[in-house]
Order: structure tokens, then sequence, then C-alpha cells
């Protein structure tokens, strides 16, 4: 559904991604680990088109999108939730719902806030609220929810557990995963939090210095002594 080919890309310049061939699909988790500055939101970013993609493809339900506007992409399904300042902080809840759906019918909006209050229930009860009242893990709900109420086919998550505290970060990835049972939506999870990430993926890929040094099942890496020691301090 969404994969890159040889995908060379970066900041200007700046070469920070090199030769990445990479797959997700409609229904899975797929989490990219990797050290600091391995490339991993660089990638993100760069499937929505937010860097400069020197060469290779990125191709998205049969299209080439390589060189579409982020507003395309974001149309066809792809949309990104960013590490912070993912959402307007100085507004309620609702008032951030409203503004993520100005092209979206009445009926289009409540079928899709219908869906969001199943997954997220006490979204509810929040709406009313200032996005700056909220906690961290609330304010990651709100921020998952705006990007649901956008359809999308494929949901890319820069670091959503990151300075949340362990126990609210258990319950964002339980709503990844129920985000993969209950809707069609495809799931990139980049995580800092690898070993938590790696037990809910379906598919897994660790970035070292902008290349994929390995892609297959999370079991594998969780289990490999050198992947996981050297790289993701698992301690395995
Ligand atoms: N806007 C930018 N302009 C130039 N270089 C950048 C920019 N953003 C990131 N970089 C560089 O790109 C490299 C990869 O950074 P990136 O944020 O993609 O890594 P990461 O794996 O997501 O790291 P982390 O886990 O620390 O968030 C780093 O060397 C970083 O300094």
């Amino acid at each position: 559904m969404l994969e890159t080919v040889k995908l060379n890309a970066g900041y200007g310049k700046l070469q920070i991604l090199f030769d990445v061939d990479f797959i997700a699909s409609k229904k899975q988790i797929i989490t990219i680990v990797g050290p600091n500055g391995s490339g991993k939101s660089t990638f993100l970013k760069t499937l929505v088109g937010l860097t400069n993609v020197i060469s290779g493809k990125i191709i998205f339900e049969g299209d080439d999108i390589t060189r579409f506007p982020p507003y395309k992409r974001s149309r066809k399904g792809l949309v990104y939730v960013a590490q912070i300042d993912n959402v307007f902080r100085s507004l309620t809840v609702e008032e951030n719902f409203k503004l993520s759906s100005y092209n979206l019918s009445e009926n289009e909006y409540n079928e899709r806030m219908e869906i969001i209050f199943t997954l997220f229930s006490q979204i509810r009860d929040i709406l009313k609220r200032k996005v700056y009242q909220l906690s961290g893990g609330q304010r990651q709900m709100v921020a998952i929810s705006l990007a649901l109420l956008r359809k999308p086919k494929i949901l890319l998550l820069d670091e959503p557990t990151a300075q949340l505290a362990p126990k609210i970060a258990n319950e964002v990835f339980k709503k990844i995963v129920e985000i993969r049972d209950l809707t069609e939506v495809g799931i990139i999870l980049v995580e800092q939090n690898a070993k938590k990430a790696l037990e809910i993926a379906d598919n897994a890929y660790l970035f070292t210095s902008g290349r994929v040094l390995f892609k297959g099942k999370p079991v594998e890496l969780l289990s490999n002594p050198d992947l996981g020691k050297i790289f993701l301090g698992l301690g395995v």
C-alpha cells in the first residue's frame, strides 16, 4: 500500500536517508526504532513531503507520490502526527476538532466523531477544556484523534509516548493497537520506547545512520542479542 524504493533524502544538500526500502500496509503496525539521530523522524517527514528527496520513489496506493506536495499526500490519506506542537494549546479540544474538519460536511464530521468517541471514550468529557489544561496523555490522545478525523489510510506517529509516564505511555500503546484492530488504518510508529513499541508491532525496522540495518518480525529484533543490546539498550 505504501512503499519506498531506494529512497535517498535529507535537508537541502545534507543527505540523511540512504537507500531506504520500506513497506507498510493497512491494519498493521510498523515500528521503526534506532538510536538518536538515525533518521527515523526524517523518514516520516519524507513520507509526508517535508524534506528534499534526492532520488528513489515513494509509492502510495499505486501512485508515485514522490513529488506530491504535503497537502495532496494528506488528502490521499497519509496523515502525520508530529512529536510536539501537534495541537492548538490555547483552544478547547472541541475547537481543535472543528478547525481540523473545516472541509467535512456535518454528517461526515458526526460520523468520524462517533469513531473517535468509540476509540477514546474520555474525549467526550474533555471537549470544553482548553488543551493546555490537559495532561500529557490526554493531549496525545487529542492529537491522535485529530489525525483520525482526517480519515487516514496510514497514520504516521512520531514518538507519541515521549515525555509520558510509563503507565500513561502504556495506555497510548493500547489505543494504537485498538486503532489497528478496530479500523482499516495502517500505523507507522517511531519510538524511543523500543521494547514496548516492538511488542505491539506486526513488522519492525531498525535504522542506523539513515540506513535500514534490519527489517523483519519484531520478535527477531527483540531476541537478537547484538541488535537489541547495541542499538536499543534492551539488555537481552
Ligand atoms: N531540519 C533539519 N535540518 C538539518 N538537519 C536536520 C534537521 N532535522 C534533523 N536533522 C538531522 O538529521 C539527522 C537525523 O535526525 P532525525 O530527527 O531524523 O533522527 P531520529 O532518529 O528521529 O532521532 P531522535 O530519536 O533523536 O528523534 C540528525 O543528524 C539531525 O541533526
